[in-house]
């Protein structure tokens, strides 16, 4: 029997709730493909501060780099807001682990299933059909950049710096992704960054540019303004295929697009490497304002799960079968996020209880 290693790191806020739904398809998983998962838990963020004060310990680091596949759950909270630290607060945890394990292609796929299409906070007719691919830089970018901190200012005052920076190769490796995601879905990548301002967005088009011409002339490229990129988002986000972007970009505008898909806890994704366990976690965050209440929608890490198996454990035909349960089951069941009338409304388990009938 195939043994697959797979790290769980449900982290914070609703973290653990919705990991528990991912636990249960995992379970339905092992029986239905004749696989196991040898699962570890660990902790990340700011359970993991408590605990031994770091948000990721070097153990932890050390067995999720020894797994197959890591899904996590999510980090942060109001506790841990008034920390100046920034190595100690719950994020630098999740960043450590992307970076240690040089996770720099993030996909974040923001897909409108047919049942949430009156879900979204735009008409039917903008969303229908929606399948845009966000291929997100993730390693690099102003959430590494040095120098960063606050500083005291000669003069009086303070000054908060973080630096924005990006060099050819980083730009490239990324974009080789985007360009390949689209030779296998419609063959259009947007490009965005600010060329317009930062210098870092001028060689970001350069590159790009040059590696489109010299490999990749059979994919459609637009370079777009990230500005112009939002707002064409709600304009008319049909016209997108796959978004190139940075780390901040497409941190701001993969959480933008999740509204298009019917909310924040629909959005899978997964972070990839070359050749290392990839990472697979929802895009959204901890959700204090729900957290400890059992209504967090589990979709979303759900769907990163079915990522996992799709990217790390070679589960393709198991993938799909996740994926289509989700959509079934959104005929019938709803969090509070996506409820609307005519649906039965119900919490973080009658939802993963509703994915689980449709598996059969
Ligand atoms: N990857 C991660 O672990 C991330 C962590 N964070 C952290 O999470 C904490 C909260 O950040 P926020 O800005 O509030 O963003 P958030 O993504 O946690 O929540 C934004 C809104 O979306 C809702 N929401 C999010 N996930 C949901 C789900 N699965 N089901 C139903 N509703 C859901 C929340 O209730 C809230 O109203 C912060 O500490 C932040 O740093 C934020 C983003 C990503
Ligand atoms: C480090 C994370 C909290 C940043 C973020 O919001 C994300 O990657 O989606
Ligand atoms: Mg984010």
């Amino acid at each position: 029997m195939t043994t697959h290693k797979v790290m769980l790191l449900p982290g914070d806020g609703i973290g653990p709730e919705i990991m528990a739904e991912v636990r249960r398809v995992m379970g339905w998983i092992e029986g239905a493909y004749g696989v196991s998962f040898d699962v570890s838990e660990g902790l990340i963020g700011g359970c993991s501060y408590e605990k031994f004060g770091h948000p990721l310990t070097d153990d932890t680091l050390a067995q999720a780099k020894a797994s197959d596949a890591i899904v996590m759950g999510c980090v942060g909270g109001p506790q841990w807001d008034g920390k100046t630290d920034y190595d100690k607060r719950p994020e630098a945890g999740l960043l450590r682990l992307r970076k240690d394990l040089d996770l720099f292609a993030n996909l974040r796929p923001a897909m409108c299933f047919d049942a949430l299409a009156d879900a979204s906070s735009l008409k039917r007719e903008y969303v229908a059909g929606l399948d845009i691919l966000f291929v997100r830089e993730l390693a690099g970018g102003v959430y590494f950049g040095e120098p960063r901190g606050i500083e005291d200012l000669p003069g009086g005052g303070r000054v908060g710096i973080n630096t924005q920076r990006y060099t050819d190769q980083e730009i490239i490796r990324i974009a080789r992704v985007a360009f390949e995601m689209a030779r296998k879905r419609n063959g259009l990548v947007h490009s965005a960054e600010k060329a317009n301002v930062m210098e870092s967005g001028l060689l970001w088009r350069e590159e790009v540019t040059k590696l489109h011409a010299a490999e990749y002339s059979d994919v459609k490229l637009e370079h777009i303004l990230a500005d112009n990129c939002a707002m064409q988002l709600v304009k008319n986000p049909k016209q997108f295929d796959v978004i190139l972007t940075d780390n901040l970009f497409g941190d701001l505008l993969s959480d933008a697009a999740a509204m298009l898909t019917g909310s924040l806890g629909m959005l899978p994704s997964a972070s990839l490497g070359s050749g290392g366990p990839g990472l697979y976690e929802p895009v959204h965050g901890s959700a204090p304002d729900i957290a400890g209440q059992g209504i967090a929608n589990p979709i979303a890490a759900i769907l990163s799960f079915a990522m996992a198996l799709r990217y790390s454990l070679d589960m393709g035909d198991a993938a799909d079968k996740v994926e289509a349960a989700v959509s079934k089951a959104l005929d019938s069941a709803r969090t509070g996020d996506i409820w609307a009338d005519g649906f039965e409304k119900v919490g973080t388990t009658g939802m993963g209880d509703a994915i689980l009938k449709t598996l059969g």
